[in-house]
């Protein structure tokens, strides 16, 4: 996707203005309750500013005037509460119709039956579809690489120039429609059906044609309509108190105090807040697949992650061979070597390049006769059988002395002091083993990201637990988890320990995020409340997880919940100022209102507004210019600063319901000065 970090641009407003329009649809309008009643009102002062008299009673005829001035502030309070959703929407339909374009005009070279191929539209592809692509050809659909190796730009995708290796087997060999190949050519497998590719859903995602009221907004939006009717009940039974006291308040004044007292502001941001934050996730290169998944990014207690890659830097490479016992360290690079000869994993290549370093290097072709065995996260071990019936193996230390055990074969003396060398300064120990016995250990090494420490910290000030879950030693465990700073870690952990984690952390109603790309991960990215998948990963993983990363950045599940917590942080903001404002109106303009008829409430009338009409008047253009004044707070976010829930709540009603109830008394006041310098107060 065309990053567009740049704030909304010309024609985003044009089509915002336009929207503001087709929003006044009633039908459409209807689904905000709070604004619904603001159109309402405005439909009967219209009629009342033809025919004054609709309801009854001799008015002058300054109160056409009168009339008319209020119809115009509605209508103005209605077009800026949809201009806050349009703009908020814009981004997103600029966005997505530049995606529509790449997906118009791509075309697929689709295998026949008879294995030549033939030239159909993208649109047509089908699951189980086997197309070929050559260099600088578009990829056309989502698919899985059966065959080549080439360098894909997905920048159309995810705005980053840089481009990535796709190729057969493994956890990078997943494409995406839409991308371009630069190089070499690719053989790839369908794995979507037409419309439902990831362009299709970013599209959708984009444009909020999926965006449904997460849970959070539907209890507020039900507590806004509470506070409407409840409103709506004390202005009604406002006009019978009045005649009481031989007061009549006509029918404008009381729906302009109404339209003052409910909430409006919050009413008319609440959706502009929601979009602003998806897209705000968006723009962070990350698809949240609904807005529920933002929001419980905002809620998290628990983050998951990984060690290798996500809290350090993840290029673990071979560093030292440590022969162990009466072995040689050339018996041992030897079988180390030989283990990794089909051992696809940075990892395993790495062996084989400090093996050549240090003068042993084997042809592959001389073990063709062999079996090999890919590491796996169950086993924690890879190698090779070779065809004279000798294994070698090299893996977690723990797992390979189970299985030298398990064998009847002796374990070293001195293997845990060089196990423990390796553990100690952060290293990943893996132990090499030839049949029975364990030759030594290889030194992989890796190191903490910078700033991760940091980072952990404010997580801990927002009272978020981080746990590293590493398949790990115990002791290399402890060293990164000490350096890093995380909170607890788990080592020699298996995928299901890792659901298992994500499991007790939820029975204590506790939310979890986690980050993960490989298939063995997709189960835990499902359990996940949040459950952050890599572009990079596979299929499954991408299904399993209600949110993906494009950069393929595991770290960034930290910046996605700081972006949940603005969201949650801004609406709660917003929302507080909105009610604290209108409990304010309500106190400024009811002594003004009655000041006529009951002169003992002239000392509460403390504002000294001009008028009556001219306080109602004041308070309604008040209320009206609060909404597009807070448009930038809406999509950019109250600035947040990590802190625990608690400090937060306080700070924000400090801030926001301080701040909510003053700002009414100061607001009103002056522009009933310049209703008075206009001559409009005493209409
Ligand atoms: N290519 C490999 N061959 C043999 N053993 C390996 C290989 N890669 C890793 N191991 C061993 O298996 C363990 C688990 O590796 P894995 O990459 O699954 O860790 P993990 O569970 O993802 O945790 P983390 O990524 O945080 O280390 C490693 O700690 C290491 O001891
Ligand atoms: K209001
Ligand atoms: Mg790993």
């Amino acid at each position: 996707m065309a990053r567009n970090t740049k704030s909304v641009s010309r024609d985003i407003m044009k089509r915002a203005i336009w929207d503001s329009f087709v929003k006044m649809n009633p039908v459409i309008l209807a689904r905000n309750p709070v604004m619904f009643v603001v159109e309402i009102g405005f439909v009967i002062t219209l009629l009342l500013t033809f025919a004054p008299n609709l309801f009854g009673g001799h008015y002058p005829s300054t109160q056409r005037i009168y009339n008319l001035i209020v119809t115009i502030i509605l209508l103005l309070t209605v077009l800026f509460g949809n201009f806050a959703e349009a703009v908020a929407e814009g981004r997103g339909k600029a966005q997505a119709e530049s995606l529509r374009k790449t997906k118009t005009d791509l075309v697929a070279n689709r295998r026949m039956d008879n294995g030549g191929y033939e030239e159909v539209p993208a649109s047509t592809l089908h699951k189980g579809d086997i197309v070929r692509v050559e260099a600088l050809e578009m990829i056309p659909a989502d698919g899985e690489v059966l065959e080549g190796l080439g360098s894909v730009d997905e920048s159309a995708i995810t705005g980053e120039s840089a481009p990535v290796i796709r190729g057969a087997g493994g956890d990078f060999s997943s494409v995406t429609g839409g991308t371009k190949l630069l190089s070499d050519e690719l053989i790839i497998r369908i794995t979507v059906d037409p419309g439902e590719s990831f362009l299709d859903k970013m599209i959708s995602l984009v444009e909020g044609a999926s965006r449904q009221k997460t849970p959070n907004e539907l209890a507020l939006s039900v507590l806004l309509a509470g506070l409407t009717l409840i409103f709506l009940i004390v202005v009604v039974t406002l006009e019978p108190l009045a005649h009481y006291v031989h007061h009549t308040i006509d029918i404008a004044t009381l729906i302009a105090l109404l339209v003052c007292l409910i909430p409006t502001t919050i009413g008319a941001l609440l959706s502009a807040i929601g979009i602003a934050g998806m897209d705000r996730v968006i723009r962070f290169n990350v698809i949240a697949k609904s807005g529920k998944a933002v929001e419980a990014a905002g809620d998290v207690n628990t983050l998951i992650l990984d060690k290798t890659g996500t809290i350090t830097i993840g290029n673990r490479l071979a560093s030292e061979f440590l022969p162990a016992g009466d072995h040689t360290e050339k018996d041992l690079i030897e079988s180390a070597v030989i283990s990794s000869l089909f051992d696809e994993t940075p990892e395993g290549r790495s062996v084989v390049d400090l093996g050549k370093e240090k003068g042993v290097s084997f042809a592959r072709e001389r073990y063709t006769d062999a079996q090999n065995v890919e590491f796996s996260a169950d086993t924690r071990m890879s190698g090779l059988d070779l065809g004279d019936g000798t294994v070698v193996r090299k893996g977690a230390v723990d797992a390979i002395k189970k299985h030298v055990s398990e064998l009847g074969g002796t374990i070293p003396k001195d293997l845990d002091e060089k196990t423990e060398y390796v553990a100690k300064a952060g290293g990943t120990p893996l132990a090499v083993i030839k049949d029975r016995e364990i030759l030594g250990v290889i030194y992989l090494k890796d190191i903490v990201k910078p700033g991760m420490r940091e980072r952990f910290e404010e997580l801990r000030k927002m009272g978020i637990k981080t746990v590293m879950c590493t398949g790990d030693n115990p002791l290399t465990a402890a060293t990164i988890a000490k350096e890093a700073g995380v909170d607890d870690y788990i080592a020699e952990a298996k995928p299901e320990d890792k659901m298992r984690l994500i499991r007790t952390e939820q029975d204590q109603g506790k939310l979890v995020a986690m980050s993960g790309d490989g298939t063995n991960d997709a189960p835990a990215l499902a359990q996940a409340d949040v459950g952050l998948a890599m572009n990079t990963g596979t299929t499954a993983a991408k299904e399993a997880g209600n949110m993906i990363d494009l950069d393929s950045d595991p770290t960034k599940l930290i910046e996605v919940v700081s972006i949940g917590k603005q969201l949650l942080i801004t609406r709660g903001a917003i929302t507080t100022f909105s009610i604290a404002n209108d409990v304010a109106k309500y106190f400024a303009i009811i002594p003004a209102i009655f000041m006529v008829t009951i002169p003992a409430l002239k000392v509460l009338n403390v504002m000294h507004l001009t008028s009556p009409h001219s306080a109602i008047l004041s308070a309604l253009i008040f209320n009206a210019i609060i909404i597009p004044l807070l448009i930038p707070l809406a999509m950019r976010g109250v600035k947040y600063r990590p802190m625990s829930a608690t400090n937060m709540l306080v700070r924000n009603l400090l801030i926001y319901g301080m701040g909510g109830v003053i700002a009414p008394f100061v607001g009103i006041k002056i522009i009933d000065l310049l209703l008075t310098i206009f001559g409009v107060a005493n209409i």
